[in-house]
């Protein structure tokens, strides 16, 4: 059996008291960290038991799977009220947990979808949304929220696991399903991230390619003292809400060309843009894209090709080297002036990405492609599946 020291996690060995009536999880926080033990993060973990007056003894609540219960109820209430829930509403919830904001949820909407990993935490919800009533209303989905399709829904609420933040509001902000807002709880760094403005120190690209689509709006902050067991970190409450109308960019494009412009965000976009490995790139996707003129890359297109494995492939190098001795030093030299006399023209040379709106790079981008310069390889062929989801930072 392999110690895995990434899986420390909470051993609740105290008593949690689920009190109905007041439809509160109470919690005696006498929780320990204990040495991971594969054998019990099974389904059938024989120390979980459920009691009849729905104690649970010995719950455990796993570090890896970000299992930070939020049991402060003014906040829970305050979650639900400042996400103007209609009684006609499907609320999409990621990780329910033990039902703590589920319950309200169901209070307020007419349906809620809730997308659980936890096998364990899926079976304690549907008894403890049973207990009240609720269950009709209840859609209950065990899967991995980056791996399922979500069905139709009209918001999100939720206190997400914060290790799957940024593909999942990737996949939330450029997925299929239309939605009116997504009020979420995210580690505090992570929403003044999203929060930046352009010239903030935290100004980066997972803000700009949201701000792109959606408006953030900040709600409040949580204390870490708030949560069961307690994290490391604070966290914040934020709302997106998707944009009426969005700006007329091919969006795997718009999400190349910001990957090249924050990829050293302190750098300016003259000294980026003449990097020898960028300007052989980009040579050759010209090259491949004017091969290519009956698929030109124009027009919104909202399919995501990049995909949700843990990690970001961010740059395609295969065939770089054969590439690069087929290309003179005429041809390399040409194409970085051509790309370096834009830049100049629209006085973008010595800007850095962290200082430049959307706007302007929305403008930038515009230019480039004008001359023929693509940043998203348009003709290879989307084999990734379904996985929709991407990181933005
Ligand atoms: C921060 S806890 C929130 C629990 C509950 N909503 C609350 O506020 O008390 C995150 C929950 O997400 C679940 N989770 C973790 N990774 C997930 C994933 N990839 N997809 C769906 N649920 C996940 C965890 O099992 C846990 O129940």
């Amino acid at each position: 059996m392999l110690f895995k020291p990434k899986s420390v996690r909470t051993h609740f060995s105290g008593l949690i008291f689920f009190q109905n009536y007041q439809r509160n999880l109470w919690v005696k926080p006498s929780h320990r960290y204990g040495k991971y033990n594969e054998e019990d993060d099974d389904d059938k973990d024989p120390k979980l038991r459920n009691t009849k007056e729905n104690q649970l003894d010995h719950f455990y609540l796993y570090k890896s799977k970000g299992q930070h219960l939020l049991t402060n109820t003014r906040i829970l209430d305050a979650i639900v009220r400042r996400s103007n829930i209609k009684p006609t509403d499907t609320v999409l919830e990621i990780g329910p947990g033990t039902g703590n904001l589920t319950v309200k949820l169901l209070e307020a909407a007419e349906k809620v979808v809730a997308v659980e990993i936890d096998k364990r935490m899926v079976d304690f919800l549907h008894k403890r949304v049973a207990e009240n009533g609720l269950q009709e209303r209840l859609n209950v989905i065990c899967k991995d929220a980056m791996k399922v399709e979500f069905p139709q829904f009209d918001l999100v609420v939720a206190n997400i696991p914060y290790g799957i933040s940024s593909p999942l509001i990737a996949k939330l902000v450029y997925g299929r399903n239309p939605f009116r807002s997504a009020t979420l709880l995210l580690q505090k760094e992570f929403a003044r991230r999203l929060l930046a403005e352009p010239g903030d120190s935290e100004f980066n690209r997972l803000a700009v390619n949201v701000n792109l689509v959606a408006d953030v709006e900040f709600v409040m902050d949580v204390s870490k003292r708030e949560f069961l067991p307690c994290p490391k970190v604070d966290s914040s409450v934020v709302i997106i809400r998707p944009k009426p109308e969005l700006p007329d960019v091919n969006l795997n494009e718009w999400r190349a060309f910001t990957r090249t412009c924050f990829g050293k965000k302190n750098k300016t976009l003259g000294a980026t843009f003449k990097q020898k490995k960028k300007v052989m790139q980009l040579l050759k996707l010209a090259k491949t894209t004017s091969l290519n003129k009956e698929n030109p890359p124009t027009g919104n297109n909202y399919e995501c090709d990049e995909y949700y494995d843990g990690k970001y492939e961010d740059e395609d190098t295969d065939g770089e080297e054969c590439f690069a001795s087929s290309t003179s030093d005429l041809e390399m030299n040409l194409f970085k002036e051509k790309i370096v006399g834009i830049l100049r023209k629209s006085g973008f040379e010595d800007k850095r990405p962290s200082k430049v709106s959307n706007e302007d790079l929305l403008h930038l981008l515009s230019l480039f492609n004008q001359a023929g310069i693509y940043f998203h390889d348009h003709v290879k062929p989307n084999d990734l599946g379904n996985a929709n989801a991407a990181y933005l930072s």
